[in-house]
């Protein structure tokens, strides 16, 4: 019998809408040592594209976390260049409308809005964040199918999401599969835009993938923590 004692390493997948964000937190990660085995994978745009690549990911690895990243758009409280990690990834978006009012497909009785996430990763990715230096807001993260586009679509989430803070476009479809295979999930937006009228010459696209690649180097010594519970 083998006495080795095999160091296992927490394996985490992260998953990105499009190569340019994959490259920005596979630099990041470059930075510095991480003690975990981390797999960045494009998915597409949009909740069913995330839904579908990540549940096929997680069918060939056993994965500790499954991290959904990239840019995003920040409301008031979260302004560009900085990030946000969601306390509650919500799908907004998903439900039906009554006239000028929408109705949330789990008050509607068949289905979900909210999703759980790791909130201790959360709130330790917050404290690594601040650190840095970099600019960090634990807050709901929305998912939305159709990016908004108008002030007045902005209020409405504003007003039925107390503390958004950040809207993409992912993150609601990750964890339907995170969650379906019972791995704990997280969303981290590096904001790119502000939410509301659209104006895309506002954008600070280089900006914020700066910001996600130096986050990620920042996250590091999170793996530690990580690792702690698994072999718990
Ligand atoms: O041209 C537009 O009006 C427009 C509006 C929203 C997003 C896009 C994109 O091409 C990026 C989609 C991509 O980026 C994430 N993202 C970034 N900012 C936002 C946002 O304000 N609302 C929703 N999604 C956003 C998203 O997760 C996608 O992966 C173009």
């Amino acid at each position: 019998m083998s006495t080795t004692n095999q160091r296992r390493l927490p394996q985490i997948l992260v998953v990105t809408a499009v190569a340019v964000e994959q490259t920005a937190i596979s630099e990041g990660i470059q930075l510095t040592d991480y003690d975990a085995i981390i797999d960045i994978i494009t998915c597409g745009v949009g909740p069913a594209a995330a839904a579908a690549v990540t549940a096929t990911a997680i069918t060939k690895t056993n994965y500790d976390l499954i991290i959904s990243a990239g840019i995003g758009g920040g409301f008031t409280i979260a302004p560009i260049g900085s990030i946000v990690i969601s306390d509650v990834i919500v799908a907004a978006d998903l439900g039906a409308e009554d006239g000028e009012n929408f109705i949330p497909v789990e008050q509607l009785g068949f289905g979900k809005n909210d999703y759980e996430v790791d909130t201790m990763f959360a709130n330790h990715a917050g404290q690594a964040l601040q650190q840095a230096n970099i600019q960090a807001i634990i807050a709901p993260i929305i998912t939305v199918a159709t990016a908004t586009g108008s002030a007045k679509s902005a209020n409405r989430w504003i007003q039925n999401i107390p503390n958004v803070a950040a809207e993409a476009m992912e993150g609601s479809g990750v964890a339907t599969a995170a969650q379906l295979a019972n791995i704990p999930v997280i969303e981290i937006r590096a904001i790119s835009n502000q939410v509301g009228p659209r104006d895309r010459s506002s954008w600070r696209i280089t900006e914020a993938l700066h910001t996600l690649k130096h986050t990620f180097c920042a996250l590091a010594p999170l793996f530690d923590i990580q690792e702690r519970r698994i072999e718990k």
